[in-house]
């Protein structure tokens, strides 16, 4: 089975946090016990009302990252405002991913439009670029070889497939079978032209069996709602152990 590397989000456990003026849970805690558990990283995506991460938060576990876990990806995903883009220079994170969201967004819903956005990306990502640094795009299931192709030629590493629309057909097998098909394609063109493929967005250890199947390929997939709520039931080290293992990266 082809391997892919989980990257554990931590908003939700940020918002569980913030609901009282208390520090717990504890982020850079729970990223101890998620690491421990064989995550490959964490990712964040500290948004402009620091309604889950703070910014407190990013330094914290950046020192946590750094001084416990040398060999963890931190991946902070945010829409490149300037003060994101200050945010990356100061916390230097291995992974970098550009959303689309405007701030007053209850969460991400779409992916890049690389035909049109193509000039203020490829600025952005020229001001980001540096060695030891990838840059990821976040992008519609069903953006194909024409939107691939242009977010390659943004200059950017990899997309992060919006696996939201896939997350929604709990309940619906045969749309869910289509939404695969178009995250596959997508997947396949842009393996095709280099461009290295994350994903995530609502996937969870009940849909994430049948996109490993049908969709080979992805590098890494990042997850917070879902394994947030499975950790409720059955504690995080567990259900990391569990995402791990349909992953196929348990030995
Ligand atoms: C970029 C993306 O897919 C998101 O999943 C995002 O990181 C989730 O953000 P919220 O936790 O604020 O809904
Ligand atoms: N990039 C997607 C992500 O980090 C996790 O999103 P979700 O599992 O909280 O929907």
């Amino acid at each position: 089975m082809p391997m892919t590397l989980l990257s554990v989000n931590l908003n939700a456990v940020a918002q569980l946090r913030n609901r009282r003026d208390l520090p717990w849970p504890s982020v850079t805690g729970i990223a101890r016990v998620v690491l421990d558990a064989g995550a490959s990283g964490i990712t964040i995506h500290p948004r402009p009302d620091e309604r889950h991460i703070r910014r407190t938060d990013v330094f914290e576990l950046s020192t946590l990252l750094r001084s416990d876990y040398p060999n963890a990806e931190f991946n902070i995903e945010g829409y490149p405002s300037e003060d994101f883009l200050a945010l990356i220079d100061q916390v230097d994170p291995e992974q970098v991913t550009l959303v689309p969201d405007d701030p007053a967004q209850a969460t991400s819903d779409h992916g890049w439009d690389f035909h049109g956005q193509a000039d203020f990306l490829a600025s952005v990502i020229e001001r980001l670029n540096k060695p030891g640094r990838r840059i990821s795009l976040f992008c519609d299931p069903d953006a194909g070889s024409a939107g691939v192709a242009a977010a390659k030629a943004t200059g950017a590493d990899r997309i992060e497939l919006f696996t939201g629309p896939y997350g929604a057909c709990f309940d619906d097998p045969a749309r869910a079978e289509r939404e695969l098909a178009a995250l596959a394609e997508t997947t396949e063109a842009a393996l095709a032209i280099g461009l290295g493929v994350n994903a995530g967005h609502d996937l969870t250890l009940e849909n994430l069996p049948a996109f490993q199947a049908k969709v080979p390929g992805v590098a890494e997939v990042s997850i917070g709602h879902g394994i947030t709520a499975d950790a409720l039931l059955m504690g995080f080290s567990e259900a990391v152990r569990r995402y791990r293992d349909v992953l196929g990266d348990l030995n």
